[in-house]
């Protein structure tokens, strides 16, 4: 039998079960080829063709999903196709591997349940996740709804794109179901890899001077600071829309420089996307119960909190006498992370002070303000290598000694104020930001100062425990910073027949105060907020009213706001608490 006639009996069955479900169990046998079938000899001496382990997955056409795999094989290991959803793959490559399962490369051969016979040869990446809990299962479900769910976000390649999914039931109960996901490959390197010149295992015992100071082979420091800024921002550009959205309903929890990808590299410019939705848990869920789940991520973008729920537990977490770190822990983890990274970018992609010789050696000419920028700066610089330093070496720790030593490490006193070493830690972030938004008070003139202290300002603003700093509002001020906040604002005002009343940085402000509460407690505010908001849709009426929206006098004042919004098609006003959806009494009265 050759390779042709193998694909066909392969998916014969397929057909078949649509007409006659009950004879399932039949045809499963049918699937599981002999082992002397000459097809698998073929197969393996095919060029190119690596070694897998088969997943049949057969999910009938209306049923539920309820994926079918054949029996354990012995000869597993060479069979190349597999079926998701009605839909037949065959590996055509590996494309990385994780610590839940590997990522392959397939092309779709046949979608039986489409009825497309012809194969689509656009590679795809399929992640076999084979988790080992019951939580991590849910998590590698909630992955391929978080891809179908962005696919609202508009941009190409900033996140795979959801093509299909499904599950394998155990082989017995005491084991958990394999989950499947297809979604478009994306091109690029790992950002990791891209920065450091070696991969994520090496960075886990890679000299810590070495990697700071940029003397790995390969590493990619060699940025002026304006191009290192540059990269940031785009990354950061990128990245927010996709964050923004997600925060509604999920929380990724691995950001790392590992789960992106860079792409299309210029002097000051990439193209990025995030990956790896793999540990991501429902935002809802996460805020109720954030001290029942599992810590997860990558230790160097932990917030001191996780450490201090890895330390001394989740109570202590809840009681510590500062709110702000069980706060960060419930509902700013990935803004932690993002923001721990966007440093990371800017201080490995710059060379230091000699990549910018023509600027910073004429410091003759220089104002005093530009000097003490500068010096600033490099104070800037020293406080976060001394932070991140720290991080790497808790992350190589914790690959090396286990949680074990980690928590030996933080419940050791500090000499001199009798503290545990972890609540230090945590002070050491706040002297950090202090440090980090230091250079932002007295900006000098000229691109360079504003981009860098741009990007210091977003980072310090996003891994600050007390920080409230929203997605949507870092997005305006990036949208400012860019000039494009101006662009936008003059289309709106060509649509919007009454000019807004408030500037887009206000209105940024007035986005950071709605989001503020967002998910602390459930408010109203904040749900309509969730719902309806769409920033960068242009059906947003501007303006400043007042505040307090349950108050029927505030109400009252609306209406003339109200009337106006109507009348130029606009059915929501935004406000100095946010987003109001008006209900339908002022609706009526406005009429
Ligand atoms: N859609 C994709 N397009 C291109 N490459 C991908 C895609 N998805 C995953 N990869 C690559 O495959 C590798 C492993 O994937 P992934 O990180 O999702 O698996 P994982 O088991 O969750 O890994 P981790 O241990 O990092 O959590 C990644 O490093 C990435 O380079």
């Amino acid at each position: 039998m050759g390779l042709h006639s193998g694909n066909a009996h392969v998916g014969d069955p397929k057909l078949v079960f649509r007409a006659q479900p009950r004879q399932r169990q039949q045809y499963i046998g049918d699937l599981d080829l002999a082992a002397d079938d000459p097809d698998l000899e073929e197969r393996e001496e095919r060029p190119g063709l690596i070694a897998v382990k088969p997943t049949f997955m057969i999910e009938l056409p209306g049923e539920k999903s309820q994926g079918i795999t054949t029996k354990p094989r012995e000869d597993w290991h060479i069979d190349p196709y597999f079926w998701i959803d009605g839909a037949k793959y065959e590996v055509t490559g590996k494309v990385g591997s994780g610590s839940f399962g590997t990522v392959f490369q397939a092309v779709e051969l046949e979608d039986y349940v489409r009825n497309t016979r012809k194969p689509n040869f656009t590679p795809v990446a399929v992640k076999r996740s084979s988790p080992a809990k019951q939580e991590l299962l849910e998590a590698a479900v909630l992955e391929a709804e978080i891809l179908k769910k962005l696919e609202a976000v508009p941009g190409e390649n900033f996140v795979p794109r959801y093509v299909r999914h499904g599950t394998i039931p155990p082989p017995d109960e005491k084991k958990v179901a394999e989950v499947v996901l297809a979604m478009t490959k994306l091109p690029g390197k790992p950002l990791d890899f891209w920065m450091y010149g070696i991969d994520e295992q090496a960075l886990k015992t890679v000299s810590i001077p070495k990697m700071l100071d940029g003397d790995l082979p390969g590493a990619c420091r060699s940025r002026r600071l304006e191009h290192a800024a540059d990269m940031v921002i785009e990354i950061l550009r990128t990245m927010c829309p996709i964050f923004s959205a997600l925060r509604k309903f999920a929380f990724h929890r691995d950001i790392s420089a590992h789960n992106f990808l860079i792409d299309d590299v210029q002097d000051n410019t990439a193209k990025f996307a995030v990956l790896d939705f793999g540990l991501a848990v429902r935002a809802d869920k996460w805020r109720r119960e954030w001290g029942a789940r599992n810590i997860a991520g990558d230790p160097r973008y932990f917030a001191p909190s996780a450490w201090m729920q890895l330390t001394c537990g989740h109570k202590y977490v809840a009681c510590h006498p500062s709110s702000c770190w069980v706060k960060q822990y419930a509902h700013r983890l990935d803004h932690y992370s993002f923001g721990m990274l966007m440093l990371e970018m800017l201080f490995a992609l710059w060379k230091g002070p000699e990549a910018d010789e023509e600027d910073w050696a004429s410091s003759d000419e220089l104002s005093d303000q530009v000097v003490a920028w500068r010096s600033s700066f490099l104070a800037t610089r020293s406080a976060w290598r001394s932070y991140w330093k720290t991080c790497v070496r808790l992350f190589q720790t914790f690959h090396t000694g286990g949680a074990h030593a980690l928590r030996d490490e933080f419940l050791a006193k500090n000499q001199i104020t009798k503290q545990l070493a972890i609540d230090d830690h945590c002070e050491n972030l706040v002297a950090t930001v202090k440090e980090i938004s230091a250079p932002c008070t007295d900006v000098p003139e000229g691109e360079l100062y504003k981009k860098v202290s741009f990007v210091l300002q977003t980072a310090a603003d996003l891994i600050c425990p007390t920080s409230k700093t929203r997605w949507q509002e870092i997005y305006w001020r990036l949208l400012h910073l860019t000039g494009d906040a101006s662009n936008l604002h003059n289309r709106r005002k060509q649509k919007i027949s009454t000019e807004p009343t408030s500037s887009f940085v206000a209105v940024a402000q007035i986005a950071a105060e709605v989001e503020d509460s967002d998910g602390e407690e459930a408010q109203p505010a904040v749900q309509s907020m969730s719902s309806d908001s769409s920033f960068g849709s242009d059906d947003l009426f501007v303006t400043k009213v007042g505040s307090n929206y349950s108050d029927e006098a505030d109400k009252v004042s609306r209406l003339p706001v109200l009337r106006n919004a109507l009348k130029s098609g606009h059915r929501r006003i935004w406000t100095e608490t946010g987003l109001r959806v008006p209900d339908k009494d002022m609706l009526k009265a406005a009429e």
